[in-house]
């Protein structure tokens, strides 16, 4: 083994573990060894960190330590297997134990043929000094360290340890290879572990990185017994929300976001938070779906189950850390797993009880938009930072957003007819909706001469592109365009081509905008139409029986668009994505 001394393997938290009226009150930041361990216990637990099943499910929280709880039903045994584990980590040894049969207590029996080089440097133990043993997770611990030379010596950094024993398959092999490589390549965010150095001996990889002195974010919230202020919610989501934005710019889902993951730098109250733990993560290409289901079952979004997602999936889990610091509670809770999915793909979160008729409309409003089940109409993470519940706390600074490009390639791609269609409902949003469009086209338009070009956006990017926004091939995407390159567009055209109507579609007052822009869309857009135009505008295939279908969607009298059909239009084509091969 590597020279980072680890503590011996946890008990297994579910045997024989006393319940939620004998854990250490919500409000005190356990002290002695014995409260630390009953707190790891709780943590790995299905039922961590709040001590009890949400009350937004129907159960009261205890209100002294002492008196006895609902809880107690639960008590021995436990349910296999434990929700808090990786979904990754599940499926995969179901598939190993079916394709290579290998038994559970064999595990480390790694087959011959499986190549653990990583290419790394082998000069750990020359270069750095371990000592004690910070935080573990499924995957590896990390432990303090110091630098013995270079330029960096005597600096002190964190390791986090990945034993190679551990890395059965090569999809585990790879995932270590992809967790380095995604960490290298994404630098310079305030709100990002900086990574320092990859090294390997053979057993153990181990990541160097920036030392987060301050702890786990879900320490914090377990300390505090889960209740924030709005204010200080604010400060948290914030930070997670801006880093976040950053990742998807730069073509990084990180695919495991949750309270373990953030760290604070320091112990100091206006300590930063850093996002940590990669090894979930992947690239993605604006128009790509993924489909492996990873992640943690209290935070994984929807879609993930379905297989089909993209960057939208780490603003559900934002959603789930928001529910969380605003009432102390999961949103999505149940003492299985298959439980807790079925929460998630068919339960709608409870904001009737406790605190939530306290709390203002904005931040219950906040956190229905991350957690909307339809991805396409969630609130993106450069979104969420301009909502109105927190636009206004101290610095936020609106990142550019990911899902303007992908809206824009779709709007250039798209026949006069949507276009039009698309501008006059551009015509009929609101001062709040034109806020976050105005930020934005001051984004892409630095010099502010009022319009944007393909050009500019690539300029823009290149500035604040890191090496994953390369491997992502973002820029790529929108070169792919074949549009021409100095084409201006001003910022009326730049509302039509970057609105989402999903989004719109989310609104109470949709139907209202809808009225309105086809209204405007009657006078100067409308014309006649031919079924045949109007099925190849909307991507149908020969298969389907057009004139049936869309025979409501043209006006008979003058062969026009009809309401229906004016909004089938402002939807588009949905297949122009492709699906990752895995
Ligand atoms: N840079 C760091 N500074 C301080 N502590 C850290 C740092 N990185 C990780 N840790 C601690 O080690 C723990 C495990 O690290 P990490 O989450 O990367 O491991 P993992 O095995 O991938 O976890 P998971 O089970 O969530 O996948 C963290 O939760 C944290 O407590
Ligand atoms: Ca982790
Ligand atoms: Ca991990």
């Amino acid at each position: 083994m590597g020279t980072c001394a680890s503590k011996p393997p946890k008990s297994n938290p579910y045997a024989d573990r006393d319940q939620p009226s004998d854990l250490p009150e919500p409000a005190q930041t356990p002290k002695s060894q014995a409260d630390r361990d009953l707190l790891t216990a709780i943590k790995q637990s299905p039922f961590f960190p709040f001590y009890t099943p949400s009350p937004a499910h129907g159960v009261k929280a205890p209100k002294s330590p002492a008196s006895s709880t609902p809880m107690r039903i639960f008590r021995r045994p436990f349910p296999p297997p434990s929700p808090a584990k990786h979904i990754k980590a599940v499926l995969r040894l179901r598939r190993e134990k079916k394709a290579v049969a290998i038994p559970e207590d064999e595990e480390s029996d790694e087959p011959a043929e499986l190549d653990k080089r990583f290419g790394f440097s082998k000069e750990f133990t020359s270069r750095l000094e371990v000592a004690e043993e910070l935080g573990r997770g499924h995957f590896g611990y990390t432990c303090s360290a110091k630098f013995k030379k270079g330029e960096r010596k005597g600096q002190k950094v964190a390791v986090k340890v990945i034993p190679k024993s551990k890395m059965t398959t090569a999809i585990a092999v790879e995932d270590v290879r992809r967790e380095v490589k995604i960490l290298r390549a994404l630098t310079g965010h305030n709100n990002l572990v900086q990574f320092y150095d990859a090294f390997e001996d053979p057993e153990n990889v181990y990541i160097v990185m920036e030392l987060c002195e301050g702890g786990e974010l879900l320490d914090q919230i377990l300390s505090r017994g889960g209740k924030y202020s709005e204010d200080d919610a604010k400060t948290v989501l914030m930070q997670i929300l801006n880093v976040v934005a950053f990742f998807h710019l730069q073509g990084v889902v990180h695919r495991d976001l949750k309270p373990e993951n953030f760290l604070y730098t320091s112990k100091d109250e206006n300590s930063k938070l850093k996002a940590i733990d990669f090894g979930l993560s992947d690239f993605v290409r604006p128009d790509e779906r993924l489909n492996d289901i990873v992640g943690s079952a209290y935070y994984v979004a929807p879609e993930v189950l379905h297989r089909s997602y993209s960057t939208e999936a780490d603003v559900w889990s934002i959603g789930v850390i928001a529910y969380i610091l605003l009432c102390g509670s999961r949103p999505f809770w149940a003492r299985t797993e298959s439980g807790i999915f079925r929460a998630v793909l068919k339960a709608e979160p409870s904001f009737d009880e406790d605190p939530w008729p306290s709390l203002s409309s904005e931040a219950k409003d906040f956190v229905k938009l991350l957690l909307n089940k339809d991805p396409r109409k969630r609130m993106t993470a450069a979104q969420a930072l301009i909502h109105p519940w927190i636009r206004n706390h101290r610095d936020v600074k609106v990142p550019l957003d990911i899902l303007i490009l992908r809206l824009m390639k779709a709007y250039l791609r798209s026949s006069s007819l949507r276009k039009a269609a698309l501008r006059a409902l551009s015509r009929t949003l609101t001062a709040d909706e034109l806020f976050y469009l105005k930020e934005q086209f001051a984004l892409l338009d630095p010099e502010n001469n009022g319009s944007i070009t393909l050009e500019d956006i690539k300029m823009v990017l290149m500035k604040n592109a890191t090496d994953s926004m390369r491997e992502s091939r973002i820029i790529d995407y929108l070169l792919s365009l074949n549009a021409p390159q100095y084409r201006r567009m001003d910022f009326e055209e730049f509302c039509a081509a970057a609105l989402s109507v999903h989004q719109l579609e989310a609104l109470d007052r949709w139907e209202q905008h809808a009225r309105c822009a086809y209204e405007i869309f009657e006078k100067d857009g409308n014309r006649a139409i031919v079924i045949e135009e109007l099925a190849s505008e909307l991507g149908l295939g020969p298969s389907i029986p057009v004139h049936a279908v869309l025979h409501d969607w043209i006006r008979h009298t003058d062969g026009k668009l009809s309401f229906l059909g004016f909004v089938k239009l402002l939807h588009g084509t949905s297949s122009r994505s492709g699906t990752k091969p895995h």
